[in-house]
């Protein structure tokens, strides 16, 4: 059996492991409404996760022609009260993965997350989907106290020294994935089939993958 030449293998959350974009629209269109705006698609909202949650509903409010700090930061708790209480309604895994973490558990791999979503969320989330406890470790946006969201490498770092240390690479699904492992210097791997219409040479990625049958034999090629 061809070994895998990694301790861990990190994954980002949303756009990665989860396809989380209808309920986070929802939870958008939710606060919006209380001011009378949206609804919107989940296609005009997708592009818009992933740099944090409040950085969402900026954008957002800015498509319906909103550009108030004090409405932002009033907003903010109603989209996360809305999201806690509805999270996983219609969030799914992508097609592939639970097949590809059994393969690399049973080779040894630890598997871990880091997202930008807030720990107080992923974690919930990551439960009611029966996949919390396969990770040896789960860092989210307010892990580490506010302003050490990825792109930085402080999440990724504490991702790697919590799963237990060793080589590690990540899985992304945006440029601010394959910043934050550059700079916590290891590989990234980015997804397709995530929020954003970037090739993995435009996001900086090492590699790409299109769907997660790619994963293991990717990893098994690795120099
Ligand atoms: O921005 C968010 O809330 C989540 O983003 P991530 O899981 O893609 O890091
Ligand atoms: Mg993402």
């Amino acid at each position: 059996m061809t070994k895998i030449p990694f301790d861990i293998v990190g994954f980002d959350l949303d756009g990665t492991l989860l396809d989380t974009s209808a309920d986070l629209t929802a939870a958008v269109n939710h606060a919006l409404g209380t001011l009378g705006h949206g609804p919107f698609p989940v296609e005009t909202i997708r592009p818009f996760i992933g740099r944090g949650a409040r950085r969402m509903l900026e954008r957002a409010l800015a498509v319906a022609g909103v550009t108030d700090e004090a409405l932002l930061d009033a907003l903010q708790p109603i989209m996360l009260d809305h999201y806690a209480a509805n999270i996983a309604v219609h969030t799914r895994p992508y097609p592939g993965l639970i097949a590809a973490m059994d393969v690399l558990e049973a080779r040894g791999v630890r598997l871990a997350v880091c997202t930008n979503k807030r720990e107080y969320l992923a974690r919930p989330l990551l439960e009611t989907l029966g996949l919390a406890t396969r990770f040896a470790a789960i860092v989210g946006g307010d892990t580490l106290g506010p302003n050490r969201l990825k792109p930085l490498p402080d999440l990724v770092d504490e991702m790697v020294t919590r799963a237990g240390g060793g080589r590690a690479i990540f899985l992304g699904d945006t440029d601010n994935d394959t910043i934050a492992a550059r700079a916590a210097g290891i590989p990234s791997i980015a997804v397709s089939f995530g929020f954003v219409a970037c090739t993995a040479e435009e996001l900086g990625a090492d590699a790409g993958i299109d769907h997660y049958d790619e994963l293991v034999p990717l990893l098994e090629r690795w120099a």
